[in-house]
């Protein structure tokens, strides 16, 4: 990776240059482009560390965060494009794509924290120094808002970047929806994820706004074949028959773009995928005075094994016949969809209290697939009218993003297939 990536594009020389410490970043820089390399964040720019921190490799054909190990904790954010001018958002990208290749590999953005001009801020905030990279990806997503004609890329909007149609029981709040682009941040350290998306949002300056944001707990979903299934909010295992990481023929069928839904419109997406963001409500205080028999109805699970109604193992065949009508695991599951499958990708949240004494809490929603026409929207239709579940949650923000391919090398960026 160049150190001068700002420079060259033409913009004000960097604050190393003009004080002549330019050796040092470029060691930093070679061994942020090499992949899953950590580095210091200590100050020390030059040194890579023994401990790699667990840095997840940045480059590849797919984004990572999508079929990665699911992380501890989650920043999510939706941003608005501000300008209007093309070329400032192609650099805007760029600038993120260099700025992500450091923070995933456990480096400060641009010159660091401190040591540069005192009459300058700082590149990077800082308070991510010390910290190792604690599996940091970051993942980018285009909205349909931004293939509205401000940009030129009207015709390069896949078909399957969609309106997603009102469900039943829907009751979005248009300020926690939407978005031209996102930015989800998973970290195992939540400061490691709050840093990436409050530096990207600072790159972004004036170019763009965070509309919505969202910080995520205890993920919900488990995309490690062996691991323990993490638990949600209303106490059951979740994440049980989700896509694992390493399943490549799934991943291939489900969930990356590829073949005829890369071609045309969507040529751009080959190797991409599209995420659905669902913030979704839950009652939690009615649901804890809910008899234990009746939740586990409502899932067709059992609370403590997980296991599907009639079966004794959590990773048993569930039988759809023997659960209600009405169970999520059975409207859900692909058998009763037509085949959808998605990867769920989701984290728990608490934003305090609503003013009328309950949690404010729920489940940020977020899944993965190759197409939502044939994934998301009829999994949603089929629950928005029959869940058992929907007595308890509401939907109350929702947005779609078409995720595009994985940066390749130093070289490339994020959107430029999109944007050639
Ligand atoms: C449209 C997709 C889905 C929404 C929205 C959704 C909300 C939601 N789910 C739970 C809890 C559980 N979901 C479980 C399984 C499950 N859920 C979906 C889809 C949506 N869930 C699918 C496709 C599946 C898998 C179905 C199958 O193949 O069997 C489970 C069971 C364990 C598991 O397999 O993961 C739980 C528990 C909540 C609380 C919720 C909204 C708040
Ligand atoms: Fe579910």
């Amino acid at each position: 990776m160049s150190e001068n990536t700002t420079e060259e594009q033409g913009a004000a020389p960097s604050r190393r240059k003009v004080i002549g410490w330019g050796g040092a970043g470029l060691a930093l820089g070679a061994a942020a482009a090499g992949g899953a390399v950590a580095l210091t964040r200590d100050g020390d720019h030059t040194a890579p560390v023994a401990d790699s921190g667990g840095a997840v490799p940045f480059h590849g054909p797919h984004q990572a965060g999508i079929a990665t190990a699911v992380q501890d904790r989650l920043h999510f954010a939706s941003f608005d494009v501000k300008t209007k001018d093309r070329d400032e958002l192609i650099q805007l990208l760029k600038d993120w794509t260099r700025a992500a290749e450091r923070m995933t590999a456990g480096a400060e953005v641009g010159e660091g924290a401190y040591g540069g001009l005192p009459e300058a801020p700082p590149d990077d905030t800082g308070e991510a120094l010390g910290l190792k990279p604690s599996r940091l990806t970051l993942t980018i997503g285009f909205g349909p808002s931004l293939f509205d004609g401000r940009f030129g890329l009207k015709d390069k909007r896949p078909g399957a970047l969609v309106e997603l149609p009102k469900f039943p029981g829907d009751n979005l709040d248009p300020a926690r929806s939407g978005g031209d682009i996102c930015v989800q941040a998973c970290a195992d350290d939540p400061q490691v994820a709050v840093h990436a998306i409050r530096n990207l949002a600072r790159i972004g300056f004036g170019k763009v706004a965070v509309r919505w944001s969202q910080l995520g707990f205890g993920k919900t979903s488990s995309t490690t074949p062996d691991a323990q299934t993490p638990r949600n909010l209303f106490g059951f295992k979740d994440g049980t028959r989700n896509i694992a990481g390493t399943e490549t023929d799934r991943l291939a069928k489900h969930v990356w773009v590829s073949g005829k839904d890369a071609e045309g419109a969507a040529a751009w997406m080959d190797g991409g995928s599209y995420l659905v963001a669902r913030r979704i409500r839950m009652n939690v205080e009615t649901w804890d005075r809910t008899p234990l028999s009746e939740q586990e109805d409502i899932f067709g699970r059992d609370k403590k094994e997980g296991a599907p109604v009639g079966k004794a193992k959590e990773h048993d065949e569930p039988f759809l016949k023997a659960m209600k009508p009405d169970s999520h695991v059975r409207l859900a599951h692909p058998d009763s969809n037509n085949g959808a499958t998605i990867l769920r990708r989701g984290y728990s949240f608490t934003d305090g209290t609503d003013g009328l004494g309950r949690l404010d809490a729920g489940l940020f929603f977020l899944a993965y697939m190759k197409d939502v026409r044939t994934g998301f929207i009829p999994v949603q239709t089929s629950l928005a009218k029959n869940d058992a579940l929907n007595e308890y949650t509401q939907h109350v923000g929702s947005a779609l993003f078409a995720v595009p391919p994985g940066v390749r090398d130093k070289d490339d960026w994020w959107g430029r297939a999109l944007f050639a």
